[in-house]
């Protein structure tokens, strides 16, 4: 086994526990072709279970314990096997760098970066999730070469002041409120600034359901109940696991009396949206045609991100065949991106990588 083969002990005990949930499998299967939300239908019943079991089988890296609790986990030797071919089908965007960055030759490079877990590390309370001075300098970098936008399930504020870098594009609340710098670099297509907001009729019903929410789940030891905008956040990171029945419950008799919004799942949050046809692919889609790429074949989208919510625009860009994804995860899941990278520390790594390259083909021009 060469070294880039070892797994270590944690990814296995990772795939152990993804491996038990084969029915759950990331991201959330499609129905007929539709996103699975959890319908009004399936509010008054049915498919609950289903939904906790995929609460107790997100972010698994972070919940090592889990293992114990699925029953007889697959042989470390099945999940190593899992693991390399993952890889084969997933290849690691820094191991095929120099590929990527020929297929990008005499294109535009455009690129959206996620925010937790792409650009600043997983940890228990989201308002903690800071983003590294090396990762934020690689971020500026690249924004100095290249169109930059961060695509976030934070509403823009919180975002931007993670962030706190000029000359990006943000898109807040899941794509959902989009704001351009004031000065476009890049740009040669627009002098206005890009501004847009998709749901902003649904602001009050938004909010009301945040204060319920917040009410509803407070008997909850742990819960954090985040006020995305356009978008609220349950997270049930910090809830013991013997409660988030007891939790899903309590978002569920909240959202029964929202009819227009639904319920999503990313790591370890339940995220509550308006019913609304917009998500990260939209808005990938939207800021490349405010960039003047609409039609362009000389564009070259990159998309990094961690998340279920990625993979819309994962899908975009397989869809379009222009560009690539890249999945940052430690162990295998369903995924429309090309690429993985294991961790945000790769994430810099690959960004460095990329200026340094623009660099030297800008010398050798
Ligand atoms: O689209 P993203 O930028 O990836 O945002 C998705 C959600 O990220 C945050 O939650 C996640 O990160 C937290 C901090 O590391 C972690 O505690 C939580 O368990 C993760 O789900 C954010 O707090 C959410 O509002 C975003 O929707």
């Amino acid at each position: 086994m060469t070294k880039q083969n070892v797994v270590p002990a944690d990814v296995v005990a990772a795939i152990a526990v993804a491996s038990s949930y084969p029915l759950f499998p990331y991201p959330p299967p499609r129905a007929g072709g539709r996103k699975k939300y959890l319908s009004q239908l399936e509010l008054r019943g049915g498919r609950i279970s289903a939904w906790v079991d995929s609460m107790k089988a997100s972010s698994p890296t972070h919940d090592k314990g889990v293992v114990a609790l699925s029953g007889a986990p697959p042989s470390v030797d099945a999940c190593l096997d899992e693991q390399s071919a993952w890889v084969m089908r997933h290849p690691s965007a820094l191991t095929k760098f120099e590929h990527i960055m020929s297929a990008s030759k005499g294109k535009q490079i455009v690129m959206f970066l996620d925010y937790d877990g792409t650009l600043s590390p997983i940890v228990d309370d989201p308002d903690s999730a800071f983003m590294s001075d090396a990762m934020r300098a690689a971020v500026r970098d690249v924004a100095r070469y290249f169109p930059t936008a961060i695509v976030s399930g934070r509403c823009l504020d919180k975002v931007i002041n993670f962030v706190r870098l000029a000359n990006l594009y943000y898109a807040g609340s899941h794509g959902m409120d989009i704001k351009g710098p004031k000065k476009p670099r890049h740009t040669k297509a627009r002098a206005k600034p890009v501004v847009f907001q998709a749901a902003s009729e649904f602001l009050p019903m938004i909010q009301a359901a945040y204060k319920a929410l917040s009410e509803r789940t407070k008997s909850t030891a742990g819960v954090k109940v985040e006020d995305n905008k356009f978008c609220v956040s349950v997270h049930f990171r910090c809830v013991d696991e013997k409660s988030w029945s007891l939790l899903f419950e309590q978002v569920r008799s909240v959202l029964k009396e929202y009819p227009k919004l639904w319920l999503t799942q990313g790591r370890k949050v339940l995220e509550i949206r308006p019913t609304i046809n917009w998500d990260k692919g939209k808005a990938l889609e939207f800021l490349l045609e405010s960039l003047g790429f609409a039609d362009c074949k000389n564009v070259m989208p990159i998309y990094i991100g961690d998340d279920r919510t990625d993979e819309d625009a994962f899908k975009v860009l397989r869809d379009r065949g222009q560009g690539f994804g890249i999945l940052v995860s430690r162990f295998p899941k369903e995924t429309n991106a090309t690429y993985s990278l294991k961790e945000p520390s790769e994430v810099k790594d690959f960004l460095v990588r990329l200026v340094e390259w623009n660099r030297l083909s800008m010398k050798a021009r």
